[in-house]
């Protein structure tokens, strides 16, 4: 199928989100009820007003500016039952979304203030997912979860983080990331980190080439070893566009060392449409890399990083594709299995979901 999708397909379709911070989707009814409760100021007092005055200030033009809004939502995750609700909320609101499988990232080492320690933050996260998958489960709207625990690379806590990630991995983290300012913050500052999560073969995505290029990229890559890229747009500048049509009738195209070896390797990208608009690293969605480098055939994976801070969720993300970017249903099928193929949960489990829910939703819909 490949005429014009319309909003109910898209909502219907099955989706997979790998990178989606538990930080930065939280509902603003939530931030404002917790914030009440706590005592912590919020910028504007009126809760109609909160989702609009995120997304907002988020529009900044620059990551920095862009992270400063978190201070907002990590004051109201500092209780064990407010991990819980939130982690439970966001499970609930991505199954209503049509999303089956969910990788949830967060940094524990922010959520200590309360007086919890790390292994009780990754319960109580625990804790809110189980909760929320049961309820969708209950609401005909299946989901699977897995968290990914992120240290803050301005930090130096990420080997104590990379050891909490493996106490965990038995019971519901499926990997670790890093995140935060990227400029001035090179991967290799955690080069223990990864050291010892690839001695206890654990799974690894980091934030790069977002706000900084081709540097960062190739050492999340070459030196840190990382499986996956969040989001990885920069790759661009390492692509050199010649115009019209190659012999496989894709863009003709120049790759450079990293770009090729980032294609070849099948390293996912995990690409934030809007979230890069917002920070300054694509100029629009139209404009988005995105669509270029699926038609390079990079593993191209469609993402929301921060549902709150860009109004936004997966279905709005493809909307956007389909109707500024001139997508497919074909097209959102394909990096719907992308993105399983590249998740961090055991192979016959994402064959299963491949197989049994992605496939069989998309054919429902008129694609495969
Ligand atoms: O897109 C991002 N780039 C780098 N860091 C990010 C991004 N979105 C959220 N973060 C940070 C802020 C959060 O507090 C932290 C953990 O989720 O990760
Ligand atoms: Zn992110």
């Amino acid at each position: 199928m490949t005429g014009p999708i319309d909003s109910d397909s898209l909502a219907r379709a099955p989706k997979v989100l790998l990178h989606d911070h538990l930080d930065g989707g939280l509902r603003p009814a939530t931030v404002a009820e917790i914030a009440a409760e706590i005592g912590h100021t919020l910028p504007v007092p009126d809760v109609a007003e909160l989702g609009e005055w995120f997304r907002r200030s988020a529009d900044s033009g620059s990551l920095e500016r862009y992270l400063e809004t978190f201070v907002h939502t990590v004051a109201v995750m500092q209780r064990h039952e407010d991990l819980v609700r939130v982690a439970r909320e966001a499970a609930i609101d991505l199954a209503a979304d049509g999303v089956v499988y969910a990788e949830i990232r967060y940094a524990p080492e922010q959520h200590l203030e309360g007086g919890l320690s790390l292994d009780e933050v990754v319960a109580a996260v625990q804790q809110g997912l189980a909760e929320g998958e049961k309820e969708a489960a209950s609401a005909g709207t299946p989901i699977r979860t897995g968290q990914l625990v992120t240290a803050m690379r301005h930090a130096a806590r990420s080997r104590e983080i990379a050891e909490l990630a493996e106490r965990h991995r038995d019971n519901g983290v499926v990997g670790f990331d890093i995140a935060g300012a990227e400029a001035g913050f090179p991967p290799s500052r955690h080069l223990d980190a990864f050291g010892y999560l690839h001695e206890a073969n654990l799974h690894v995505t980091i934030h790069a080439g977002e706000a900084f290029g081709l540097p960062s990229i190739w050492e999340a890559v070459q030196v840190c070893g990382t499986d996956r890229l969040g989001h990885g747009v920069r790759i661009m500048d390492d692509i050199e566009v010649i115009g019209g049509k190659d012999e496989y009738g894709r863009p003709a195209a120049k790759l450079g060392r990293l770009a090729g070896w980032v294609r070849d390797k099948r390293i996912p990208l995990e690409l934030c449409p809007t979230s890069n608009v917002q920070t300054g690293a694509a100029s629009s969605i139209a404009e988005h890399p995105i669509g270029l480098l699926k038609d390079l055939r990079f593993r191209v994976t469609v993402n929301t990083d921060n549902r709150l801070m860009s109004g936004t969720s997966m279905t709005q993300e493809m909307t956007g594709l389909v109707q500024q970017g001139g997508w497919t249903l074909e097209d959102l099928r394909w990096v719907t299995i992308n993105a399983l193929k590249s998740a961090f949960i055991p192979f016959d489990e994402r064959l299963a979901l491949i197989e049994g829910v992605v496939k069989p939703g998309y054919a429902r819909l008129g694609a495969g």
